[in-house]
């Protein structure tokens, strides 16, 4: 596998209008998760990639592995489990595109997962390994399976990536802050939005969270920011790589894993960090076009006509 991830996969109702969820009578089924989003958002940009999750074994289960398989994700280390529910979701979105989400992800399918059954030749094989906060947040023993499932990686030379991903619904700062922090040793790529730098270090002040990130053994640390584009660090500052103007924003729901899926793309095609970033900031601003978590990621073919290095014939 070029990229492999562990995650909750849920069934994310999306709202047939927008405004308060209390209103909204109708919902379509879709399906998320912030790791599951990335792997789709590489496979559809030609990565081999792959997902260990456990899912309720009920009718939603069975729609999210299909959804998946069909994807042309490996789900070889996806299981389904009796008497867990698969997890759900219900967003609700504004005029402006953000959104707000409500989890039914208790108790949770991958309670049964535990560090004694990662798989240990599947993560050696992979080229990268990626994670998120969202896993760890939503069960405190999810905390040391990520942590095992880094080190295993660190030692077998596979590169690890870290979104710290950070829902406050799911952990307080502080959980997020002292987990995410004992990660950040075996990790190479992170890539974070600015307010997750200032969880992370407890401080809004830009010269401290460097100082604190300078630290630590990173390849390279990204930071996005939405609209602005997104940059990477580079001795003491960050230098910006501009984004793309985007005509309507529908759904921001999932544009930070567009994001993550295509600069990792760029890192396994060994790209110079601006061409990864440029390549991620044009996906970012595609999955904010299009509502729903994932339906927005587009393939390769899809971001070259975007950048313009590839005509569009319609008709
Ligand atoms: O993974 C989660 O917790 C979600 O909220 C589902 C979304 O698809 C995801 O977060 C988008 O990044």
């Amino acid at each position: 596998m070029d990229i492999i991830t562990i995650g909750d996969g849920m069934i994310t109702f999306d709202p047939s209008v927008k405004g308060p969820l209390r209103y909204v009578d109708g919902f379509k089924r879709k399906i998320g998760g912030a790791e599951l989003n990335v792997m789709i958002g590489c496979a559809r940009l030609g990565l081999q990639a792959g997902w260990i999750s456990r899912l309720g074994k009920d009718e939603f289960g069975r729609h999210i592995l299909n959804t998946v398989r069909g994807e042309g994700i490996d789900v070889s280390e996806v299981k389904l489990i009796e008497g867990y529910p698969t997890s759900l979701n219900f967003k609700e979105v504004h005029a402006s595109g953000d959104s707000k989400t409500f989890y039914y992800r208790h108790k949770s399918p991958t309670e049964t997962f535990n560090s004694n059954d990662l798989p240990i030749d599947y993560i050696k094989r992979a080229k990268i390994l990626h994670v998120t906060g969202v896993f760890p947040a939503i069960l405190e023993q999810n905390r040391q399976v990520i942590l095992e499932a880094i080190k295993i990686a660190k030692d077998n030379g596979v590169k690890v990536s870290l979104d710290p991903n950070i829902r406050l619904k799911l952990w307080s700062k502080e959980e997020a802050r002292q987990t995410l922090q004992s990660y950040l040793p075996y990790v190479d790529f992170l890539l974070t939005g600015r307010e997750e730098l200032e969880i992370l270090f407890d401080t809004e002040d830009e010269e401290r969270f460097i100082k604190e990130l300078q630290k630590y053994d990173f390849s390279q640390v990204i930071m996005k920011d939405g609209a602005v584009g997104s940059s990477f660090l580079e001795n003491n500052r960050f230098v910006n790589v501009p984004g793309f103007p985007v005509k309507k924003v529908v759904d921001t729901v999932g544009a930070g894993d567009g994001f993550d899926a295509a600069f990792l793309y760029g890192v396994i095609q060994d790209w110079p960090v601006e061409k990864s970033i440029q390549l991620a900031n044009a996906v970012g601003a595609m999955v904010v076009q299009v509502e729903g978590d994932n339906e927005g990621l587009p393939y390769l073919e899809d971001v070259e006509v975007f950048l313009g290095a590839r005509e569009n014939i319609e008709r």
